[in-house]
C-alpha cells in the first residue's frame, strides 16, 4: 500500500512485492513515491490473497491502521487547536470505506474525535462488524452530511476521506457526487485514503479532489 504525506517531515516509499516475490527494498528504502496504477494495485491485492493468504480482514486492519498512524503523523493532536481533535470520515461503499472504518477506531485510540458518516453500508458481516467496533467505542455516526462545507470547517479539523478505492470506475453515482461536490469546497484538509476518491487510477489526471497523483491536492495516506 503507498502511503504518502505531502506535509509531514517524512515520505515513507511505497513498500511493493517485486516480480519475484521478494519485499522490494530498494523501493523500501527510497524517498521518492511511486504510485500503483489501478491493474498494479488490484494485481498486489490478488497475489496477497491468493499466494500469501491474507485474508481481507487482517489487510484491511493493517490498512485502517497504516492509515491512522500516518494521519497522527502528519497532523499530531498536540498540533491541532482542539483537543481532542475533531476528524470526520466518510466511508464509502466498498473495502476502502471498511479501511475508513478501522482507521476511525485507532484515530479515536490515538487521541481524536472521530465522527464516521457511512451512507451506504454493504450488508456483509465484515462491514457491521466493523460499525459494530466503532459504535462500541462511542464513536458517533451521523445521519446525514452536513450540507454546507463551511458546516464541515467550523465543527471538524480535519476529514478522511475513505469513499472509494481503486475499484472506482465510471461517473461518480449519489448519494457521492454530493458528497465529493461538498468537499470540494472544504478549507480544512482531507486525507485520502489510497486515492483521492473520484480521481482516476489509470493516468495521471485531474480528478474530483484534486490532481492525480497529489502533488498539491488533499494528503494521500
Ligand atoms: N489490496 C489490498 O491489499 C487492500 C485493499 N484495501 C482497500 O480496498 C480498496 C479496494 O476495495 P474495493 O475493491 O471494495 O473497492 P472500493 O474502491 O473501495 O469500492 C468500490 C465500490 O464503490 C462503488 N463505486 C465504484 N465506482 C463508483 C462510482 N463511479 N460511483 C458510485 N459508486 C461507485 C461500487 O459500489 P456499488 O455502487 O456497486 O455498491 C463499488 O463496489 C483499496 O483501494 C484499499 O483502500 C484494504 O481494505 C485491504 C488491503
Amino acid at each position: 500500500q503507498t502511503i504518502a504525506c505531502r506535509w509531514g517531515p517524512t515520505w515513507w516509499g511505497p513498500q511493493r512485492l517485486n516480480s519475484g516475490g521478494r519485499w522490494d527494498s530498494e523501493v523500501m528504502a527510497s524517498t521518492a513515491v511511486k504510485y500503483l496504477s489501478q491493474e498494479e494495485a488490484q494485481a498486489v491485492d490478488q497475489e496477497l490473497f491468493n499466494e500469501y493468504q491474507f485474508s481481507v480482514d487482517q489487510l484491511m486492519e493493517l490498512a485502517g491502521l497504516s492509515c491512522a498512524t500516518a494521519i497522527a503523523k502528519a497532523y499530531p493532536p498536540t498540533s491541532m487547536s482542539r483537543s481532542p481533535p475533531t476528524v470526520l470520515v466518510i466511508c464509502g461503499p466498498g473495502n476502502n470505506g471498511g479501511d475508513g472504518l478501522v482507521c476511525a477506531r485507532h484515530l479515536k485510540l490515538f487521541g481524536y474525535e472521530p465522527t464516521i458518516y457511512y451512507p451506504k453500508r454493504p450488508n456483509k458481516p465484515l462491514f457491521t462488524a466493523l460499525v459494530t467496533q466503532c459504535q462500541k467505542m462511542d464513536i458517533p455516526f451521523l445521519g446525514e452530511m452536513p450540507s454546507e462545507p463551511t458546516m464541515i470547517d467550523e465543527l471538524y479539523e480535519l476529514v478522511v476521506d475513505a469513499i472509494f478505492g481503486f475499484s472506482f470506475k465510471g461517473d461518480v453515482r449519489e448519494p457521492f457526487h454530493s458528497i465529493l461536490s461538498i468537499l470540494k469546497g472544504l478549507t480544512v484538509p482531507i486525507a485520502s485514503i489510497d486515492i483521492p476518491s473520484g480521481a482516476g487510477t489509470q493516468k495521471v489526471g485531474q480528478g474530483r479532489l484534486g490532481p492525480y497523483p497529489p502533488d498539491s491536492c488533499p494528503h494521500q495516506v
